[in-house]
């Protein structure tokens, strides 16, 4: 890309690789949502998703380990405590583990992410390096996969609940409170990309950024497919259903 864009161009570029290829559209997904899955396909995807919800607050924290900018850390903390939780906050992780205690997931055993699958462990873990590794705004820019996350949360909440008996109301919380969390921190995100990708070489940086994240959710939901729906393929040492 040598032209440079306007921000509201640069917007419309980000959006259609959203509309592309975001998770929404994986087949996985799609059984999800659909009541297609038994409760031990349930207990995988939310056994691995543990993993990148435990490391969503590390990759903020390395963000702002290397942002010299007060203002923007300023906005960005509250990232790392909508996870973590502070005072009488809970915080997301803890809902994340109401649900996994309510699919009847051992606890400790979900922490310890030892049931994940490689390539879970793979992927999130590239999300920390790339946000460490990057350009600040190229860090802020592997956020904006959150510009999509709304719907998807939405349907997953509707269709849950409609579709499996062992998902009820409380169990869904962590999806109903990202209904409000992720639209206020990706509408920043957006804005701060905008404002602070000018130059052609720091857009596509931006835009590479947005595909680079896109692939780290992508692959999760290719391996939980691969190993739990078909060819049922389980790594040795992963989450193995119960037969029941
Ligand atoms: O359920 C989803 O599909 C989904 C997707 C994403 C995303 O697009 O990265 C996030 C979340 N959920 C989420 O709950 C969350 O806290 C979150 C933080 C981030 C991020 O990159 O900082 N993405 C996401």
């Amino acid at each position: 890309m040598t032209k440079i864009l306007s921000p509201e161009e640069l917007e419309e570029e980000l959006r259609a690789i959203g509309a592309a290829q975001y998770h929404d559209k994986h087949p996985f997904h799609k059984l999800l949502h659909g009541g297609k899955l038994n409760k031990g396909q349930v207990q995988a995807w939310a056994l691995n998703r543990y993993c990148y919800q435990s490391a969503v607050p590390r990759k903020d924290a390395a963000l702002m380990s290397r942002c010299h900018d007060r203002d923007l850390r300023r906005e960005w903390i509250h990232r790392i405590t909508d996870h973590d939780g502070q005072g009488d906050e809970e915080g997301g992780i803890e809902r994340w583990l109401v649900l996994t205690d309510g699919l009847g997931l051992d606890r400790d055993y979900v922490i310890s992410r030892k049931g994940a699958l490689p390539e879970t462990v793979f992927a999130v873990e590239a999300y920390v390096n790339f946000v460490r590794d990057k350009t600040l705004v190229e860090a802020v820019a592997s956020s904006l996969t959150e510009l999509f996350a709304p719907s998807i949360h939405k349907e997953r909440i509707s269709g849950m609940l409609e579709n499996y008996d062992f998902i009820s109301d409380d169990v869904m919380a962590y999806f109903k409170r990202r209904l409000t969390q992720a639209p206020r921190d990706a509408n920043f995100a957006l804005e701060y990309c905008k404002q602070n990708a000018r130059t052609p070489e720091a857009q596509q940086g931006v835009l590479d950024a947005l595909r680079f994240k896109t692939h780290v959710l992508w692959a999760q939901l290719d391996a939980l497919y691969l190993a739990y729906v078909d060819p049922g393929m389980i790594p040795p040492g992963a989450f193995v259903p119960d037969a029941a």
